[in-house]
């Protein structure tokens, strides 16, 4: 009877997320024009692309917080647009999501923090409660910080709970946007090796959206390099490195000049400046 239910995890080879000729737009800004996508199960899915190409757009449309023009989401084969609000509620239990502006709730300690989402979504007494969100904790490495406060924590260690939260419902599927921005460079590779360990150890799906090319290429199993639209290239990080088209080579390579413009659309700059009058 609920052998099609979106809490149920059928084993498969199967892509866990497939996107489907997706299209959306932003008022009459198209952001994508058919994009396609297969995202494998048990991997890290790296998703790269120049700024503001809508690679966080994408994890929204992913987990059901923004509807596509035309086009589909499955998860599982579940069509994440068409699901009834409950299914979509049960389905979203399935994901985490590290979010760039998921902020920790500030009035709320480390632990109350990675517990929140169990006491929201579960029935689990207090005992269980305590063991998961100690192991969460133990898993990122902050059992030990569990009394402190937010605004007491560097940005490293808040990333880190706000991790061992988004993990705290064991979720299938994890989206993240940008995990290492704003981090210095050790407790970036600290953040890079965890998301790769926990991948590993809880056999995760993970989609991260990042600018941190090098660390992200790093543990990245495959990868979709997006722009204008459309999904520009797609493969693992070795067949990219050596992908000959400029565009691609740019990207990856992290370089400033290229045929990617650096530039969001606008009308030329001269005729920009010597416009008169008062608009901006
Ligand atoms: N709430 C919104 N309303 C209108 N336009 C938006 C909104 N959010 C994003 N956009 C526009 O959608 C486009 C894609 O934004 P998005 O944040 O998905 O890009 P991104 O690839 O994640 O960018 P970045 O790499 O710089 O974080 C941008 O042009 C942005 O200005």
């Amino acid at each position: 009877m609920f052998d099609n239910f979106p809490g149920n995890l059928p084993m498969s080879d199967s892509p866990l997320v497939v996107v489907k000729d997706l299209h959306f737009s932003r008022g009459d800004m198209p952001i994508f024009r058919g994009v396609d996508m297969q995202i494998p199960r048990g991997k890290i899915t790296a998703v790269m692309g120049p700024s503001g190409t809508g690679k966080t757009t994408l994890l929204k449309l992913i987990g059901g917080q923004l509807v596509p023009d035309a086009g589909q989401v499955l998860i599982d084969g579940h069509d994440v647009h068409a699901l009834s609000r409950k299914a979509l509620f049960v389905l979203r239990r399935r994901m985490g999501m590290l979010f760039q502006s998921g902020a920790l709730f500030s009035d709320l300690d480390v632990y109350e923090n990675v517990a929140f989402p169990l006491r929201v979504h579960t029935d689990l007494p207090d005992a269980m409660i305590r063991d998961v969100a100690l192991m969460k904790l133990e898993a990122v490495g902050l059992r030990g910080a569990r009394a402190m406060m937010p605004a007491e924590l560097s940005g490293g260690m808040a990333r880190r709970v706000a991790l061992a939260r988004a993990i705290a419902l064991d979720p299938e599927l994890v989206l993240y946007d940008e995990p290492f921005v704003g981090q210095d460079p050790i407790s970036m590779g600290v953040l890079v090796q965890l998301i790769k360990r926990l991948n590993e150890a809880l056999g995760l799906t993970a989609i991260v959206v990042s600018h941190d090319i090098k660390e992200t290429l790093s543990i990245a199993d495959y990868v979709y390099v997006i722009a204008d639209g459309e999904v520009m290239a797609h493969g693992t990080p070795a067949s990219l490195d050596v992908d000959d088209d400029p565009r691609v080579s740019q990207f990856v390579h992290g370089e400033p000049d290229g045929p990617v413009p650096f530039h969001y659309p606008a009308v030329d700059f001269v005729t920009d400046i010597l416009a008169t009058g008062a608009q901006r």
